[in-house]
């Protein structure tokens, strides 16, 4: 999919002082192997080119099946509004960063993939974050990829797993709590990849990426992770937590709750910020968060005013306003606001949690919902709705 948009729709450029560059990891070729997008500081480059947003025409397949719309005309339907937007990012630049970065591990939501959140990743390895965005092979994404067993060396071919809906009659908290642990797994193994990276430990990647692996040698302060996700992600994040104590923090963006099992929330020791969309809330989901709810370690809540469930993914930025509203991919509050409180917030969080020495700090407020755009905790209306099944 080539040739720049031409109009004033695109994903945000990040903020910070780094240039970012971007790169895809997958370690085997098997579907038990960790597959994600790597996000980091980078030298500037001209030669880089930006990569395509959504990578492949299979990944607008699946979202057609999440979406539970017919597959052809649907897939022209994506190509024409989507399929010429560019990440902000480089591909393949040299990683460049004078100081050790702090890691994040981020995982998507239900239908969605490794590139659909770049403007919050971007913006993270702008700020001086190492950030994997991991692609889950839970059946849980719109589409992923891995490769078939070895046809002939060097000849692979690329296998395709679409999502999985629910079968009718299926039960969905069997499935989803299957689907989170095997979630959580796939953030703690790409935390163990940046690891070996990180050590020298020479890796394999099964994608022939030009970029350079050994370049991370010693690039990465490990005791400075945290995870982050969006919706069924956010699930993730706090199973991941409870399973992984390198994980100093989390972070979970319009938290799905529904996945997880009760019994875990008191075996959760680490400080967790949830940021929640004004739409996206109901009494159910609210009450499992505030089951975590802790004196003696840090949970914070905040809501934004006028966003919605998909004011976090990336597609919020790129259609017009009224097919945006329509069909709930905007909220009434402007997509970047929204993203760069979000944003700001998180790096504030982020930076108490794991101690860092910058300047995020000036954003501490925000954790506290002191801004006329955000609410401390919950919308308080919560308890008025049903639960929304088409947010
Ligand atoms: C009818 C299908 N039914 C499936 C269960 C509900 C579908 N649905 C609402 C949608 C996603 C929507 C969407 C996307 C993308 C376009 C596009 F046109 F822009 F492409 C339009 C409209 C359709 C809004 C959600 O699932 C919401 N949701 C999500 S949405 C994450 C996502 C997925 C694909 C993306 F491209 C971007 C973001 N992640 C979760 O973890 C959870 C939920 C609900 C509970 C847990």
């Amino acid at each position: 999919m080539g040739s720049s948009c031409s109009n004033h729709l695109g994903i945000p450029p990040p903020k910070g002082p780094n240039h970012v560059g971007c790169t895809d990891f997958m370690m085997d070729h098997t579907a038990q192997g960790s597959f994600f997008r790597l996000y980091y500081p980078c030298q500037e480059t001209e030669k880089a080119e930006k990569p395509d947003w959504v990578p492949n025409m299979e990944y607008f397949y699946g979202l057609a099946d999440f979406m539970k719309i017919n597959r052809t005309w649907s897939e022209k339907i994506f190509e024409y509004l989507f399929g010429s937007y560019k990440i902000p990012a480089y591909m393949d630049a040299p990683f460049k960063s004078s100081e050790k970065c702090p890691v994040v591990i981020f995982s998507h939501g239900l239908g969605a993939f490794r590139t659909l959140y770049s403007a919050i990743c971007v913006e993270l390895a702008s700020q001086g974050f190492i950030v994997a965005s991991v692609e889950h092979r839970d059946e849980s994404a719109s589409a992923t990829f891995y490769f078939h067993e070895k046809t002939e060396p060097g000849l692979t071919q690329r296998e395709w797993m679409y999502y999985r809906a629910l079968k009718h009659g299926e039960s969905e908290f069997p499935l989803r709590n299957k689907q989170v642990k095997q979630r959580a797994d796939e953030c703690i193994l790409a935390l163990d990849k940046l690891t070996q990276m990180n050590s020298g430990v020479a890796v394999q990647n099964v994608l022939q990426t030009p970029f350079d692996y050994t370049t991370l040698e010693n690039s990465m302060d490990l005791c400075r992770t945290a995870v982050i996700g969006h919706s069924f992600g956010g699930a993730t994040v706090i199973e991941s937590l409870c399973k992984e104590v390198k994980f100093k923090c989390g972070v979970a963006l319009d938290a799905w709750m529904v996945p997880l099992d009760d019994e875990i929330f008191p075996r959760v020791k680490q400080p967790i910020f949830f940021i929640n969309s004004e739409k996206f809330q109901w009494a159910g989901n609210i009450s499992r968060m505030k089951k975590l709810d802790c004196t003696v370690i840090d949970r914070k809540m905040i809501t934004i005013r006028g966003t919605v469930h998909q004011s976090f993914p990336d597609f919020t930025f790129l259609t017009g306003n009224w097919i945006g509203k329509l069909m709930k991919l905007k909220g009434e509050i402007d997509p970047e606001l929204a993203i760069d409180l979000s944003n700001k917030a998180t790096l504030a969080f982020l930076q108490r949690h794991l101690h860092l020495e910058k300047d995020f700090n000036q954003w501490d407020p925000l954790i506290d919902g002191h801004d006329k755009n955000l609410i401390p905790g919950t919308n308080n209306l919560s308890q008025l709705k049903p639960v929304p099944l088409n947010e």
